[in-house]
């Protein structure tokens, strides 16, 4: 584990900016990862995240190999489960669900890999991961068999966000789950931002411009977009286009 706050540092430097959520599972061919990039670096883009809730070690690995010989943008993993670690990124996401009470989320998988997290090479950081009700299933709320948070219940939402960042937590990430019809809602972050000296991450659901400025008028420091850009690369485009307005 290294002892430098790189990226931790680039992500409380700014709010508003963008990751690209890369899910090995689907994206895993150099053609494809290929085509990303590009369009991601003309975009300015932030932050690649790599991972998904249902990833093979095989994937996961490889799509991470490929990263790394194409691009410079920084490579955060964002793990499903324990094995989704590696040394080629630039910083784990060490996750705890701490919206769910499903014991495996919250210490089980951290226990399974803590030798092989030690050992690792790069930059390690605390988050404190919530996961908000986007009124549809979340494979995530499946997978870790637990239930989001009610979207509007902000108080459990900001308590929960409260406790975290008091046990040590570095980052707070609300995740309205991948494909969420709603997005995590911008007063629920302008709060918590009120509140704590953190870094705020918000995903799930973001698939246009006007959501990506709302969330970073909020103080959202990093914003994810996954689906929106599987589905239609050209969306790049129009980041970037924001990007230059700004
Ligand atoms: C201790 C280590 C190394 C890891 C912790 C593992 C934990 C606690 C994970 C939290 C629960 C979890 C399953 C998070 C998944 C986050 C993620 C990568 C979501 C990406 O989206 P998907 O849910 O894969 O989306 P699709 O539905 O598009 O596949
Ligand atoms: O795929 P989307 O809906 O952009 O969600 C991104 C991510 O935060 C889910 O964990
Ligand atoms: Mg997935």
């Amino acid at each position: 584990m290294k002892l430098n706050n790189n990226i931790y540092n680039r992500f409380q430097s700014k709010i508003g900016q963008i990751a690209v959520l890369i899910d090995p599972e689907k994206t895993n061919t150099r053609t494809e990862i290929s085509n990303l990039v590009k369009k991601s670096e003309f975009a300015k883009i932030d932050y690649f995240f790599v991972g998904g809730s249902t990833v093979t070690r095989k994937d996961f690995r490889k799509t991470i190999a490929i990263l790394k010989t194409l691009t410079s943008i920084p490579l955060v993993i964002f793990p499903g489960d324990h094995q989704q670690i590696s040394d080629e990124a630039d910083a784990l996401l060490y996750l705890s669900l701490l919206s769910g009470r499903n014991p495996e989320y919250l210490i089980g998988q951290h226990v399974k890999s803590a030798q092989e997290v030690l050992q690792l090479n790069i930059e390690v950081i605390p988050t404190a991961y919530i996961l908000i009700d986007g009124g549809n299933q979340s494979t995530v709320a499946y997978v870790s068999q637990t239930r989001p948070i009610p979207r509007d219940n902000t108080t459990i939402a900001l308590n929960t966000a409260i406790a975290g960042s008091l046990q040590g937590n570095k980052i707070v990430y609300f995740d309205a789950g991948s494909g969420a019809k709603k997005e995590v809602d911008s007063t629920l972050i302008a709060n918590v931002k009120n509140a704590l000296n953190s870094v705020v991450i918000v995903g799930g659901g973001v698939r246009s411009l006007e959501q990506i400025d709302q969330l970073s008028q909020a103080g959202t420091n990093v914003i994810v977009i996954g689906n929106k850009i599987e589905e239609e690369l050209d969306f790049l485009l129009d980041i970037h286009s924001y990007k230059s307005l700004k």
